[in-house]
Formats: C-alpha cells, sequence, structure tokens
C-alpha cells in the first residue's frame, strides 16, 4: 500500500484518539498467563506482533512463525526451551533470521537447554527441544539487547530454583527491563535488581490477577511529533495512559517539553498541548533508555526546523531494519543534512523541505509512523504503509480521524 499523506485543513486540531495496549506490556502478560493461566488480561494490543505471541503460546509441536516481532521471538525462545514436552523450530522473517539471538540462546544453554541454530550460527530460526531447566545462575551480555534479559525474567518463576542473573557490561533499554520485574511483582513475584545482579524467586501458583495493559507510548510518540507541528492552541486527548508508567517511552512527556508542549494527566487520559512555538535551535538526548522514539524525535526536529544530537542509539542496527542508515537515507530526501555513526545521529535545521518526497520504509512499522507527521509541513507519499500493523494497525485510520488527507496511490 502506497499513501499520499497531506496536511489537515484545519492546523489546529482538537480531537480524541482511543489507543490500544503497549506491544511489550502485552507480550510479557501472555508469556506470563501462559505459564499461570489464572491471570487475566485486559487492553491488549491488537498489533500484529500481540497476535504472533498469542498464536504461538498455543502450539506445541511443529513451525512457529513470529514473522517481524522481536519481542515475541526472544520471550518464545525461552518459554519453548523451559517446557518440557514441546518441541518447534522457531522461525521469523527474513530480517529477523538476521536479528542476533546468540546471547539468549548461550544463556539458555547454561541453564540446561536443547537449542539449535537452523541455519546460521547465531540467528533465527531455532530448534527447540523443550526440558526441565535445571540450573539458576547465569551470566550474559546486557549491551546487546534487553530482551533477551526480560526473556530470562518472565520463565524464571517458573523454574525450580527460580534464576539469578549476572549482567555483563553496560546494560541497555533498562526501562524494559524494570517493565518486567514491575508485572512479575503484580503477580506476586519477588525480584531484586541491584547492580548488576538480577534474582527472582520461583513461584509455583499465583493468585487471580488481571494485569491491565497501559496503552502503548511508543504509539503515543507520533502525536507528539504531530502537536508540535501544530498551532499553539492545539490538543490532542489520548487514552488509556497513566502518570506511573512501566514504559520508559512516557519520558516523552517530558522530552517535548523542548517542543512547546505540555502534557496534563488525567484519570486514564492525557491531553497533549501545544503551548509555545519559542523553540530551541538544537536539542541532545540520550536516548539507551528509550530507543523507539528515536525515529520519531529526528522527524519532529526536521519537521520544525531544528537540530537534534541524539546518542544512545548501538541498538538501532538492529532493530526491524538498520535504523540509523535508514533515516539518514530518508532525511536526507528532505535536503536535511545528517549524520551518523555506530550510536548516535546529528540532524542539521533545515528550512526548506523538498516537495513530494516518497519515503521508504524498509519492513519497519516506526520509520512508517515516524515520518506521517511530517505531512504537517509538507506533503509526501509513504511507501508500503501496511507495516504499521506491526505494532498500530489503526495508525492511518486514526491520522484520517486527525483531518489528515491520507489516499491510497
Ligand atoms: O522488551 C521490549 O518490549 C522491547 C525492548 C527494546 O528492545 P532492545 O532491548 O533490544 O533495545 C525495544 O526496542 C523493543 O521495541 C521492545
Ligand atoms: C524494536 C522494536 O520491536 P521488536 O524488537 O520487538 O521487533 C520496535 O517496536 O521498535
Amino acid at each position: 500500500m502506497r499513501l499520499q499523506l497531506s496536511v489537515p485543513s484545519n492546523k489546529n486540531i482538537q480531537k480524541a484518539i482511543q489507543i490500544t495496549g503497549s506491544k511489550s506490556e502485552t507480550n510479557r502478560s501472555l508469556l506470563l498467563q501462559a505459564l499461570f493461566p489464572n491471570i487475566k488480561i485486559e487492553n491488549l494490543s491488537n498489533s500484529d506482533d500481540g497476535e504472533v505471541m498469542q498464536e504461538g503460546l498455543l502450539v506445541s509441536n511443529g513451525e512457529v512463525d513470529i514473522h517481524h516481532a522481536g519481542t515475541a521471538m526472544r520471550f518464545l525462545t525461552a518459554y519453548f526451551a523451559s517446557q518440557a514436552g514441546k518441541e518447534v523450530v522457531l522461525t521469523g522473517s527474513s530480517r529477523m533470521q538476521e536479528r542476533p539471538i546468540k546471547v539468549l540462546v548461550e544463556a539458555l544453554r547454561a541453564l540446561g537447554a536443547d537449542i539449535e541454530y537452523v541455519k546460521n550460527e547465531g540467528y533465527p530460526p531455532l530448534k527447540i527441544i523443550g526440558k526441565k531447566l535445571e540450573q539458576s545462575l547465569v551470566s550474559l551480555p546486557a549491551n546487546i539487547s534487553s530482551q533477551y534479559i526480560s526473556a530470562l525474567l518472565l520463565i524464571a518463576p517458573s523454574l525450580k530454583n527460580g534464576l539469578e542473573l549476572e549482567l555483563v557490561g553496560k546494560i541497555t533499554s533498562v526501562p524494559y527491563i524494570k517493565m518486567t520485574l514491575a508485572l512479575l511483582e503484580q503477580i506476586g513475584v519477588q525480584a531484586h535488581f541491584e547492580g548488576n545482579r538480577i534474582k527472582v524467586e520461583p513461584k509455583s501458583m499465583v493468585e487471580d490477577t488481571t494485569l491491565v495493559v497501559e496503552s502503548d507510548w511508543s504509539s503515543a510518540s507520533y502525536f507528539y511529533s504531530i502537536v508540535a507541528m501544530c498551532e499553539v492552541g492545539t490538543k490532542i486527548q489520548l487514552s488509556s495512559y497513566k502518570q506511573n508508567s512501566l514504559q520508559g517511552d512516557s519520558v516523552l512527556s517530558k522530552i517535548y517539553q523542548d517542543f512547546g508542549m505540555e502534557t496534563q494527566f488525567g484519570e486514564n487520559t492525557i491531553i497533549l498541548s501545544k503551548i509555545s512555538d519559542n523553540l530551541p535551535n538544537k536539542v541532545n538526548y540520550d536516548l539507551s533508555n528509550a530507543p523507539d522514539i528515536a525515529q520519531t524525535i529526528a522527524v519532529t526536529c526536521l519537521g520544525l526546523g531544528m537540530g537534534c544530537h541524539l546518542t544512545g542509539l548501538h541498538t538501532l542496527p538492529i532493530k526491524e531494519t538498520d535504523r540509523l542508515a535508514a533515516l539518514q537515507t530518508e532525511l536526507s530526501k528532505f535536503d536535511a543534512k545528517v549524520d551518523i555513526d555506530a550510536e548516535s545521529l546529528t540532524l542539521q535545521p533545515t528550512s526548506n523541505l523538498n516537495l513530494d518526497v516518497a519515503i521508504d520504509t524498509y519492513n519497519d512499522h516506526r520509520m512508517a509512523m515516524a515520518f506521517g507527521p511530517l505531512a504537517m509541513r509538507t506533503d509526501l507519499i509513504v511507501n508500503d504503509a501496511g507495516v504499521v500493523s506491526k505494532s498500530y494497525p489503526d495508525f492511518w485510520k486514526d491520522l484520517k480521524t486527525l483531518g489528515f488527507g491520507v489516499q491510497e496511490m
């Protein structure tokens, strides 16, 4: 699907949008529910990633294809490895077969798991023969993806002696690890995270518990970007959100103050308001705790004619696409000057944006959604716009609700 996007006729938007549950919280909650069936879940994500996780958890034998879903790949690897009697080949899209998983496989093998690489050493697909894992202490690198750590923590309470992890190197994407621990706590599992060690106690049964998934803050980022590019006075209400979020991307409410915005927290809602046009020329952020909003912020800066220096982006090259390279290519189509290195991106302020640029999306939902808001500033085309379904299938419909022109070509 190729979409032509154009600016809303009324740039002073006043609308309300309901966003579905966080895909990160959803996929964790689903795994916990598979281990402890008396858990109930509310406000599940309607994303492709949530669906493949749900379907994957139902399989006992045969092939499980999780397509592009990193969390499903990593969480299900740990799940199947720990389930005696299950035997699967866990595979994914061609990009998933390029996303590394060795750190997790080696940690699980050290705990006693039976996992083999079907094609290339260190990458999916994996043949997993489920076993009762007997070991309870393992050490693993923490600087590549926090998802390996969350995967181990999620199965930890179901292991006979629980689990103790020693994290080696600088820990990346820390809020996602804390989210996992917070969900364990909500179901009554005891866990401690201090320095580079995490210990999770075993638990054979949990009380009846309902996990209420907060809506997705990474999805909210695109509305922050839209409001930032609107007239002063614009307000968009999003639900269902809370001030004490488990999601690190809720840092958006602070970051977007730099773009002349304010976030008001109500009961279950946030209202994003544009309150000032007085903006700095350049902003700097370390996004090692919130890597998924890097694309949104870079495009907001482009749209507002601001520069930015974004650091802590060392995980971006192994996500749905190499996001650093993809950002550089696509931002440059607007005549922007962009420099990247292994962990940072620098965008120079750009005043005149090229017209009718066609954005390539590289099978990456966030490339499509990050550039969508730029239609506030210039008409543009988004190629393969259907990629948004990975995390936010209703994205284009919601943009239409705000008055954007969204035309299939
Ligand atoms: O645990 C999670 O739910 C996630 C962790 C992050 O990955 P990394 O830890 O690989 O940075 C993030 O980018 C991803 O979208 C979701
Ligand atoms: C990196 C992402 O997802 P995953 O790693 O779960 O595929 C994302 O949603 O931005």
